[in-house]
């Protein structure tokens, strides 16, 4: 039983979730860990989770079956596509060699997964499938339990149902190859999330790095069977600014390649992300305008986009005066 948050200056904070202890939702163990959420998120947009509900044998499991995906010929991988631009395969980027991902839409679904496994494994592979859509659903729910806690904190529980149903969740697998030096190596390039939030899970080989509201850089090192909550774009805008959306950016040495997996929490299309009017006042003047995220994908792919420092500013910020 019990809860703790610490946080220093070189360490994001730690929560740990106990599922049983969070039900019912409203009592005190709820309220308690609800605010060690929400500073966590108003000060660093991210914290490290420790959650009972996913058994550590689910997480190695996952990841060595992520592990053997990307051991598969990159003919079989490229056969990962997707309607939607950038959740296949991507990866041989000059700019990143190191990198390599794929994406699982809708990856808390195991029909879903399994279609998207067979273009790798025409013979099917349940198990890798199972764990990924187990891990997902899982995931999904610590996902749920984040959104309501910060729109509670927020006193704003009349959108918690709207929230929760505006959004599909899509997992995104990622191999950074050892770099074979212990001179630090760009895995992935600095960047905010594009969506509501990110849970993050990987092997024992760090890398991943956020940057604090004052612009300095610390390394996230998580215990083995921890996760990494970081808040997107998305949920900043739709808060008003609350809540901070911090860059991250993956930096690798050594011998050894990280695997992770990420579970995105991301805007249905045709939903218009617009910060309630309880968050907008002459004090927190309104910072976005209202936006389609499948619209502002389109320009954040786009070249312009890709160039932007600050992507949704440039689409829709509003200057305040
Ligand atoms: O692999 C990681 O730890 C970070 C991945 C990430 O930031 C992302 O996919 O948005
Ligand atoms: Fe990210």
């Amino acid at each position: 039983m019990g809860s703790s948050c610490e946080s220093n200056n070189n360490r994001i904070p730690v929560i740990e979730f106990q599922n049983n202890d969070l039900i019912p939702i409203g009592s005190h163990i709820w309220h308690k860990v609800k605010d060690q959420v929400y500073l966590a998120l108003e000060n660093y947009g991210c914290f490290e989770a420790s959650f009972d509900a996913i058994p550590s044998e689910l997480k190695s499991a996952t990841l060595s079956g992520i592990e053997q995906l990307f051991n598969l010929p990159l003919e079989t991988k490229l056969k990962n596509t997707s309607k939607q631009p950038y959740h296949g395969y991507i990866g041989q980027h000059p700019m990143m060699p190191l990198y390599e991902s794929m994406g699982f839409d809708d990856a808390n679904i195991l029909e879903r997964v399994e279609t998207i496994a067979h273009q790798f494994w025409p013979q099917g592979n349940p198990s890798f499938c199972k764990n990924i859509q187990s891990l997902s659903e899982k995931l999904s729910e610590l996902d749920k339990i984040i959104r309501r806690m910060a729109l509670e904190s927020l006193g704003l529980n009349k959108y918690i149902d709207e929230h929760m149903e505006s959004t599909n969740y899509l997992l995104r697998v990622m191999k950074y190859a050892a770099p074979q030096t212990n001179h630090s190596q760009l895995g992935l390039s600095a960047h905010t999330d594009k969506n509501i939030v990110t849970i993050l899970c990987g092997n024992q080989v760090n890398g991943l790095q956020v940057q604090t509201k004052d612009g300095e850089w610390i390394e996230v090192n998580p215990e083995p069977d921890h996760f990494v909550v970081i808040i997107g774009d998305p949920l900043l805008a739709w808060t008003n600014g609350r809540l901070h959306s911090p860059k991250h950016r993956v930096m690798m040495t050594g011998n050894d390649a990280r695997y992770s997996a990420a579970l995105f929490s991301v805007p249905k299309a045709g939903y218009v992300i617009k910060a309630p009017e309880e968050l907008v006042d002459e004090e927190h003047p309104m910072l976005f305008k209202p936006y389609d995220h499948v619209e502002f994908m389109k320009f954040y792919y786009s070249e312009v986009g890709q160039r932007a420092e600050y992507s949704l500013k440039n689409y829709c910020g509003i200057d305040a005066v």
